[in-house]
């Protein structure tokens, strides 16, 4: 792909499915209140695919979402003073307390959020949502928050799926959605050093049509992008599908403006500093429980001149890994790289069966499995002759470790299918259908004891309860010294699919601790990671983040329960 095509692709993918009108409501481009996208992007899944299903033994049974008007919402609790209170600040029509406005912001994109959602279960919903304009809106807000005990939640796109939109510690407080689409502007562009300063509330495919037209790219493409923030890829430490050439969220960050309870904050005033432990740190992953991230400086990239995606098929999971981490030693990771394990490969030859990534519309350029083997995709970003050389050099290894090219098509497959998982999951769901993801990573020396442990943990836990389920992992995150696994679930529902989940989620949480494994790569804490932040940062690491909580945030007022036990 040339340097004029991908500006025409980035300008074709801005141009989709996400509005950006100042508004907490609907537009056509927002997602549906119970799903991802907007709704004319959603289409039902061809019939071959619930045959499929069948065979598997997973049972299809047609569900629809509730109507909007059946959905079950609580009360306001918010008193006329208070609400006066946040008026005063950002004016009427940006405090939202329409019912349809709360259903949005209730609960993050999960599998069970939408599965409550579904069945119209907003008991979580906020009181109001509020909108503020700029930093200062926001530290009034925490202030009149603070004295009011209201309890803040900072909202980005609203694609967490780690109960982080949720807090359970508000102990009948209001709780107000603190909306940060209104802080939507490119700050300075500083070319000589290659950062620019990005407003929190901009969302990913806004961000690349803002620095486009300067030549410039940030490169974070998680599969969330369309709808997930700046202020949400910094507090949760995203990782997007191109880590390996531009590096994940928090590394790309340099500067943060935070707006705290206990005042503004400013970090990050040089490349490198010695002046005491980075503090920037303490806000990256902070995940709205110590303040609201209001603007980020970033480093970005010249607009790559070349972009290319290929595929290979691997003898197995096995040899795959290992290639990738004779790559990875070798300091070649490839911008994009994706394992898929023997089932999910198969899966991408099969269908749309919630993988992350695959495209049915030639499932056998995808290769992989039909031939035996797993497939995997390389990317490369850069100049011309960059591109040329490191992907030369990639296949010599590769090819030395007994894979075989695939062809262009497989890693063009990958690449016009890649944001197209969440809206197979409605589509899925919409057939009665469980689909849901979870991630981890480990050291090179763990990863195969962490993959067989999860696997199992999810396939026994699903499989006792008599659901039928379809286990499939990639590696999708390369690291010197080791990589990320993400594990996507197909399986029955069953009676009660959000406490069986629970139960699988709890039993691959044990085995990602037994196996030194990380409780999450990439998709943050939350309320859902919690139980096991204690096992890997350890009893004094909790004491420290509730020592940071009380002195940024001292009457407990922001998402309490999310990270921070
Ligand atoms: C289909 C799907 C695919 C995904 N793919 C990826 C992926 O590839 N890579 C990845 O890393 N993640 C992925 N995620 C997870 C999610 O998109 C990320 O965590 C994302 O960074 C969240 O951004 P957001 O703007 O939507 O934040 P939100 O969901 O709105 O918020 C996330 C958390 O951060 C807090 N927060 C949000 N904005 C701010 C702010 N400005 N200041 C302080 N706190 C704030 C919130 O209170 C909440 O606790 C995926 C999620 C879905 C649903």
């Amino acid at each position: 792909m040339t340097s004029a095509e991908i500006r025409s692709d980035v300008a074709r993918e801005a141009a989709g499915p996400h509005g950006h009108d100042g508004a907490a409501g609907a537009t056509s481009a927002e997602p549906v209140w119970w799903g991802w996208g907007p709704a004319f992007a959603h289409q039902p899944l061809p019939a071959s695919v619930a045959d499929v299903l069948t065979q598997l033994g997973i049972p299809v049974r047609p569900s629809r979402p509730v109507a909007l008007a059946d959905v079950r919402l609580p009360p306001v609790r918010l008193s006329a003073t208070a609400r006066h209170a946040l008026v005063a600040i950002v004016g009427e029509g940006h405090v939202r307390l329409e019912a349809e406005v709360r259903v949005r912001h209730c609960r993050g994109r999960s599998t069970t959020d939408l599965l409550l959602l579904r069945s119209g279960d907003a008991s979580a919903a906020p009181d109001a949502v509020v909108l503020p304009a700029d930093h200062d809106e926001v530290l009034e807000l925490l202030r009149v928050a603070t004295r009011e005990r209201i309890v803040v939640v900072p909202y980005g796109g609203g694609t967490s799926v780690v109960g982080g939109l949720a807090p359970p510690a508000a102990q009948g407080r209001p709780v107000i959605a603190l909306d940060l689409r209104r802080l939507d502007r490119l700050g300075r562009i500083d070319r000589e050093s290659g950062t620019v300063e990005l407003d929190a509330g901009l969302r990913g495919p806004r961000v690349e049509e803002l620095l486009a037209p300067h030549g410039l790219t940030l490169g974070h493409v998680p599969q969330s992008w369309e709808y997930a923030t700046i202020g949400g890829f910094a507090a949760t430490r995203s990782s997007g599908q191109a880590s390996g050439g531009y590096g994940r969220f928090d590394e790309l960050v340099v500067g943060l403006r935070v707006a705290t309870p206990a005042g503004g904050w400013e970090l990050g005033r040089a490349p490198a500093s010695a002046a005491g432990p980075d503090l920037r740190a303490l806000v990256l992953g902070s995940e709205g429980a110590f303040g609201v991230i209001t603007r980020v400086t970033v480093r970005v990239h010249p607009l790559p001149a070349h972009r290319v995606h290929e595929g290979w098929r691997v003898p197995d999971f096995a040899t795959g890994t290992r290639l990738l981490r004779d790559l990875a030693a070798r300091d070649l990771r490839p911008t994009v790289c994706r394992l898929a394990d023997e089932t999910e490969t198969l899966a991408n030859l099969a269908g749309p069966t919630a993988t992350d990534d695959n495209d049915t519309s030639d499932a056998a350029a995808s290769g992989g499995g039909g031939a035996g083997g797993c497939r995997l995709i390389t990317g490369f970003e850069g100049s011309g002759a960059a591109v040329a050389e490191r992907a030369a050099r990639v296949a010599e290894i590769l090819r030395a470790g007994g894979a075989t090219a695939l062809g262009p098509d497989a890693g063009l497959d990958w690449e016009r299918g890649r944001f197209r998982a969440p809206y197979l999951r409605d589509a899925l769901l919409d057939l009665g259908v469980f689909a849901e993801t979870l991630e981890t990573a480990g050291f090179w020396s763990s990863l195969p004891a962490l993959y067989t442990g999860v696997r199992r943990a999810l396939t026994d836990t699903l499989g006792s309860a008599g659901l039928a389920p379809v286990v499939m992992c990639h590696v999708s995150h390369l690291y010197a010294t080791g990589a990320s696994l993400y594990f996507t679930v197909v399986s029955a529902q069953g009676d009660d699919p959000v406490a069986t989940w629970r139960t699988a989620k709890a039993a691959a949480g044990e085995a990602i601790v037994a196996a030194g494994g990380t409780i999450t790569h990439h998709h943050a804490v939350g309320t859902e990671h919690q139980p096991w932040l204690g096992a890997e940062i350890g009893g004094l690491g909790l004491d420290v983040l509730r020592s940071v909580k009380r002195t940024l945030d001292p009457a407990g007022i922001l998402n309490p329960g999310v990270l921070v036990p």
